[in-house]
């Protein structure tokens, strides 16, 4: 039997492997303040490392589904919009069925949809195709009374809808300067990730710790984070024992960075799209 070459796989394929990738790589990665990694479970008790796992590799043929309706639809607009809100909604169902009703994965699927689709149609400008997909009014989407709705009542925080629609900053600013200024200061890469995601951190208003922990909790996750880059990051001995006590701090809080642990899995997969596809 002849083996099957890399190119014989399809874009679509492409895009949802890198995916599902990044999504384990941000879930290996340790040790992340208060997230679950390799460690344990952090400030999750409904959480830990194998159903993210089985959560990412449920999510394969939505990914991939997306990428196929950018491919199919070609443009921007309304009607691509609507499919993969259709189709994000059903990679949610498939994602509560593998995990048993746990939220694992509801912020990966929406920054990482619009991601992978905005790769299929413009590769040279992911983030900008994504924002202008995210600016678009899915008519069909339920307005539910999430975490985000109920914080953006309370705080104004617009969370994740927002991050998306002015084309991730957190992830274009902050995740990506830093991981490569890590990876260039020779800081190994699994620091260099930790560091990218402790940047992005410092200055995300993050829902999930918002809605767990309040202004409180949101303040001591961006100061944390600036602690431990400023004591020179995760590969630095002053780096670690802040991130250590960072760890500490935001169990004590119950103020888990899943939004943060989204956008580094964005970041990890738009820095994979720099490599050939
Ligand atoms: C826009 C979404 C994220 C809902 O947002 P909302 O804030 O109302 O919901 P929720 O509290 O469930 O939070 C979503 C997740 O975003 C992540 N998050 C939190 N803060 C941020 C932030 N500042 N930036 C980015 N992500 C964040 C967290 O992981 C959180 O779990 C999206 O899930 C959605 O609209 N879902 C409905 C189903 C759908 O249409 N899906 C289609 C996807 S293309
Ligand atoms: N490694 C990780 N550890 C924990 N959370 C993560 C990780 N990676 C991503 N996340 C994100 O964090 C979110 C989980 O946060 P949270 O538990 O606050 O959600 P919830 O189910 O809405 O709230 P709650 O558990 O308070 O009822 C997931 O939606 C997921 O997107």
């Amino acid at each position: 039997m002849r083996a099957l070459k890399l190119h014989e796989l399809s874009l679509a394929d492409r895009l949802a492997d890198r995916a599902v990738d990044a999504l384990i790589d941000e879930a290996d990665l340790s040790p992340k303040p208060a997230l679950v990694d390799r460690r344990g479970n952090g400030a999750h008790s409904d959480l830990h490392l194998g159903l993210m796992h089985a959560s990412a590799l449920s999510l394969w043929p939505m990914f991939k589904e997306m990428a196929e309706a950018a491919l199919d639809i070609g443009e921007v607009g309304l009607p691509l919009r609507e499919a993969l809100g259709r189709i994000g909604r059903e990679g949610e169902q498939a994602m509560l069925a593998t995990t048993q009703g746990v939220n694992t994965h509801r912020g990966a699927i929406w920054a990482l949809g619009l991601l992978t689709a905005a790769a299929a149609l413009e590769p040279r400008a992911v983030t900008l195709t994504a924002a202008k997909l995210a600016l678009l009014n899915d008519r069909y989407a339920p307005q539910p009374m999430s975490h985000g709705a109920q914080v953006a009542q309370r705080y104004g925080a617009r969370g994740a809808r927002e991050e998306a629609q002015l084309g991730f900053p957190s992830v274009i600013q902050r995740g990506l300067p830093q991981l490569h200024k890590s990876r260039r200061a020779n800081a190994g890469e699994q620091n260099a990730r930790l560091d990218a995601l402790l940047a992005i951190m410092t200055d995300l208003a993050d829902t999930c710790v918002l809605y767990r922990a309040g202004t409180q909790g949101l303040a001591a996750m961006q100061q944390g984070a600036q602690a431990v880059l400023g004591a020179g990051g995760s590969a630095t001995l002053a780096g670690r024992r802040q991130l250590h006590e960072l760890d500490l701090q935001l169990l004590a809080l119950n103020a888990s960075p899943g939004g943060a642990a989204d956008l580094l899995a964005a970041c990890l997969f738009i820095d994979r799209l720099d490599g050939a596809l």
